[in-house]
């Protein structure tokens, strides 16, 4: 039998208000309608919950049977084949194998929600690289465990639009800034340091060029600051020990923060964080920067012309840049600035030192093209006068090596995109589902016999060199727009798989800077010095430099051997 206290327990809260108060209702409904409440109400919220997981997972699963019928529409294996070379490291070879199998579009299943297409047809790269705008959540997390909290290469383009922005026009006004004027001062501060840097008989390729880049992407970043800044050498070693790690801490799913090997490395990235803050903050109060942040643009553009070996440090732009502040996230925090320091140093002094050591292997294992470029650089301007961008924008054989060499080697094997929240329509024929990773392989695509020709992987500067090409016009485009090098107008398809630096909306914002700089180093160099190989070098490694297995060759040791004048 019910208790009499159970026909006054009212429904709701409303009920219990009107109901009114009684001695009967006081000591027995209003506890049991107490309990009673918060049992419904911890029902209603369960249900609420349930209803609410279901519905993310019916979303999921749509998702996922959306992306399996998508992706069994492309080319590819059936399943993710074991392949010895792919367990190996070797990509290009597992990516070459499955185009030569399935055609220029391949797919291929990393997982039952993992889909990778992998785009070769020049015909569909550009399309690709300018419709799909993000890049893999995996890169932002690589620099953000590295760097912090950062607004640079991470995967939304929305959130990395402005950024990019900035940064552009701070390099394009570095170079452009009385170009004429201008040269890489730490370049020659570097070089005069040479002979004690070459104080054994032989110089370690990778160590010179990771130096080189290191010393070109810190002065540009840091101003004058830089070059007598007493922590570069441990900043340096330090930069180069995190990069090394970067990709590999980063894909774990959860940070594998029981690991000592994982909480050394934060504590890398937390000295390297602490250097770093040390020369924005020396870069700060000896560039001056405080005294430029109420100039406009013109007026700062104008003072540089007046003193352009001022060091003008990208922190002056970065903090001081109206286009920044007109951006609408207002100004970045100094958390965030930080970060983006360090990222464009761990991606500049990398790819930078990459294209160095490249250029440097080649001119010591062929003594012709030294010769040539020799004589471009001592044709190209007077003896005793320093060397200016203008001079080397002038000096069609050494960009063209420049540009030969990333071919040749790029800086990484595969071009990636992803579009996180739309399908992307290519060739109208071709639908990738949303959340598919997105590559161009593009040791393939720079070697392709069909649009390279026969010679596609001998190193031939001249491929890029026509009657009337003009280096600084193309460069000024690249930079600009947000397209790749364009050294083949009227070639179509070699313009779309010449790919060094990217395209679209997410290319190299330095690629122009990048091709500058390093083409002033080479020039600096060459104009007194000689490039060497050890004698170690053996025949064995010279037939290598011809084929496309320039990385197989293990760091080789050169000599720098001061020309006499
Ligand atoms: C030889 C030197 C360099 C090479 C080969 C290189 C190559 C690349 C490549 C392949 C990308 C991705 C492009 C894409 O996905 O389409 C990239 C992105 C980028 N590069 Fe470089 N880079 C070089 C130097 C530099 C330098 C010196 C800077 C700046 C100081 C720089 C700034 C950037 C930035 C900010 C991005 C990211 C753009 C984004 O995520 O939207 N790069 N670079």
């Amino acid at each position: 039998m019910a208790s009499p206290c159970e026909h006054h327990v009212p429904y709701t809260l409303l009920g219990a208000l009107l109901s009114g108060g009684g001695p009967h209702a006081a000591a027995c409904g209003g506890a049991a309608f107490l309990r009673d409440y918060a049992e419904r109400g911890t029902n209603a919220l369960l249900w609420a919950a349930l209803l609410a997981v279901t519905w993310l997972l019916v979303l999921r699963l749509a998702a996922l049977l959306r992306l399996w019928a998508l992706g069994a529409r492309l080319p590819g294996p059936p399943a993710f084949p074991a392949d010895p070379g792919l367990a190996a490291g070797d990509i290009t070879g597992y990516l070459s194998k499955l185009h030569g199998s399935y055609g220029p579009v391949v797919r291929l299943w990393l997982g039952p929600s993992q889909l990778l297409v992998s785009v070769k047809d020049s015909r569909v790269i550009k399309e690709l690289l300018t419709k799909a705008e993000d890049k893999l959540p995996l890169t932002g997390k690589t620099y953000n465990l590295a760097c912090g909290k950062l607004g640079l290469f991470i995967s939304s383009f929305e959130k990395v639009k402005s950024r990019r922005e900035s940064l552009k026009s701070f390099l394009d006004e570095k170079l452009s800034v009385g170009a004429s004027g201008s040269s890489f001062k730490i370049i020659q501060i570097v070089l005069d340091r040479i002979d004690s840097i070459m104080a054994r008989d032989f110089l370690d390729c990778r160590y010179f060029s990771q130096h080189m880049a290191f010393n070109i992407v810190g002065s540009a970043l840091f101003g004058d600051a830089f070059f007598d800044w007493s922590d570069a050498s441990a900043y340096e070693e330090l930069m180069m020990t995190v990069a090394k790690d970067a990709c590999f801490w980063a894909s774990y799913a959860v940070p594998p923060f029981w690991k000592p090997d994982y909480r050394r490395y934060r504590t890398l990235c937390a000295q390297l964080k602490i250097l770093t803050q040390g020369i924005v903050a020396k870069s700060r109060n000896q560039n001056g920067v405080l005294s430029l942040i109420d100039l406009s643009s013109s007026q700062r553009s104008e003072r540089m012309i007046k003193d352009p070996c001022r060091g003008v440090s990208l922190l002056d732009g970065v903090i001081s840049s109206r286009c920044l502040n007109e951006a609408a996230e207002g100004p970045l925090s100094s958390e965030e600035i930080c970060g983006n320091i360090m990222g464009l140093m761990l991606h500049g002094i990398s790819t930078c030192a990459n294209l160095i050591g490249n250029i440097l292997t080649r001119l010591a294992l062929y003594p012709n093209l030294q010769c040539q470029l020799h004589s471009e650089i001592v044709s190209g301007h007077s003896e005793s006068s320093e060397l200016k961008i203008d001079d080397v924008l002038r000096m069609k054989f050494l960009l063209a090596t420049v540009c030969e060499s990333a071919r040749l080697l790029p800086a990484g094997p595969l071009l990636q995109r992803c579009s996180l929240q739309q399908d992307v329509n290519l060739n109208s024929s071709i639908t990738i589902p949303a959340g598919a990773i997105l590559v161009i392989p593009l040791h393939l695509v720079q070697m392709e016999a069909s649009t390279w020709g026969n010679d596609a992987c001998q190193f031939n500067p001249n491929r890029f060199l026509k009657k009337d090409i003009n280096f600084e016009e193309i460069l000024a485009a690249a930079h600009k727009g947000s397209n790749g090098i364009n050294l083949f107008t009227d070639e179509c398809d070699k313009t779309q798989s010449f790919l060094p630096f990217g395209s679209g909306s997410r290319a190299c914002v330095g690629q122009k800077f990048a091709v500058l700089g390093i083409a002033m180093l080479i020039a600096s160099l060459l104009r007194s010095y000689e490039v060497q190989p050890h004698p170690a070098l053996s025949k064995e490694m010279e037939s290598l430099v011809d084929s496309n297995s320039l990385h197989h060759i293990p760091n080789p040791k050169i000599i720098l051997k001061k020309r006499s004048i």
